[in-house]
């Protein structure tokens, strides 16, 4: 182990994030009634640039006038490289109000995105004697942002998430694909002539954990486009949450309940986690630092795997 313990991410639950344009205000009353653990109100790339002023006016509105109960709270801003962030900052930590957690920052390429953010942020804060600082999540979704993933989670105090783009991510690496996450049909190998598919979003997935974890991060996975196709989303979803993404974008309605179930440990996961963890007490006053739970080797190590999945399970009961 490191001098340097690892952190613990912030104690609060991101098993969904659900999106919606701001520019579609007859969404969001269903958005807050979702079972989503978080609220995203979109700025950027599902509103068209001609709609940037009225999305954002409604987004500060709905904030204020919406019961969005115990849900975290974030608004998608505009990128750096576009005239709208700016005003989307400013205007919503003066007029949001309080309720307003979160800012996602997308695009980000590098930690000096952040600090330019932090420093609006701060200022404006200061100004107006917001008394909750605002947190930011970010995007990795270029091939800057991956190359510096490490410095985007270091880069302020603010942050609390990082999520994989897909669809921004495929377009700056010059992937050849229109499909937003998931298999891809050109992404294959063979043996014995049998064709499988790997999964192309796996190495930038565990450069976003590994980040995350090191800097006490929530990891998570973004999009899956095509919402009609259940079981792929799902696969997706489980593959995230073995790596150790914590919860996964949902872009429709239909993905919330999907992404809740994977993200949730499982009542017989739970249960084997307790009782390896019990096993290692009965060890440990036996003087052992390993023993055998259902014919395999556990360990100290397992007492950390174990609490992951009851650290989950005590969030989820709340
Ligand atoms: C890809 C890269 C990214 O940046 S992803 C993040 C940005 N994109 C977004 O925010 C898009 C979010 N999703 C949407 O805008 C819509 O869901 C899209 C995909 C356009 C589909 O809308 P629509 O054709 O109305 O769907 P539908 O008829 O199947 O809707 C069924 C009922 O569900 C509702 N619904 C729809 N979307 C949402 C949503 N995001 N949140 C909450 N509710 C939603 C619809 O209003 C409809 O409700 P009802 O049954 O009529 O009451
Ligand atoms: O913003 C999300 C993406 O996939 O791009
Ligand atoms: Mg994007």
């Amino acid at each position: 182990m490191s001098f340097r313990t690892q952190p613990l991410p912030p104690a609060r639950l991101n098993r969904c994030q659900l999106f919606g344009p701001g520019s579609r205000e007859s969404l969001f009353e269903k958005m807050a009634k979702s079972a989503a653990d978080v609220i995203n109100l979109d700025l950027e790339d599902s509103v068209a640039p001609d709609d940037k002023d009225r999305a954002r006016a409604n987004v500060i509105q709905a904030i204020g006038d919406i019961d969005w109960g115990d849900k975290t709270l974030s608004v998608r801003i505009n990128g750096l490289d576009t005239p709208f962030w700016y005003r989307d900052v400013v205007d919503l930590l003066e007029q949001a109000g309080e309720r307003l957690d979160q800012i996602m920052i997308p695009k980000a390429g590098n930690a000096g995105d952040i600090y330019a953010v932090d420093a609006l942020a701060t200022a404006v804060e200061r100004a107006k004697g917001r008394t909750k600082p605002i947190n930011f999540e970010v995007i990795i979704e270029s091939a800057a942002g991956i190359c510096h993933v490490e410095e985007i989670a270091a880069s302020s105090p603010r942050m609390q998430a990082i999520s994989l783009g897909a669809a921004d991510f495929a377009a700056s690496m010059g992937m050849a694909t229109t499909g937003i996450g998931g298999t891809q049909e050109n992404y294959y190998m063979i043996r014995e002539g049998q064709k499988y598919w790997p999964d192309p979003w796996h190495w930038a997935q565990t450069a976003i954990v590994a980040a995350c974890r090191t800097h006490g991060l929530l990891p998570v996975d973004g999009p899956f486009g095509d919402f009609s196709d259940s079981d792929g989303f799902v696969a997706q979803a489980r593959r995230s949450a073995t790596l150790g993404m914590v919860g996964k974008w949902a872009i429709h309605p239909s993905q919330v309940a999907l992404a809740n179930e994977v993200f949730s440990p499982s009542e017989s996961a739970v249960t084997e986690a307790r009782e390896i963890l019990a096993a290692m007490e009965k060890a440990k006053a036996e003087g052992a630092g390993a023993t055998v739970y259902k014919g395999r080797l556990v360990d100290i190590a397992s007492i950390k795997q174990a609490e992951v999945i009851v650290r989950q399970a005590e969030l989820i009961a709340g």
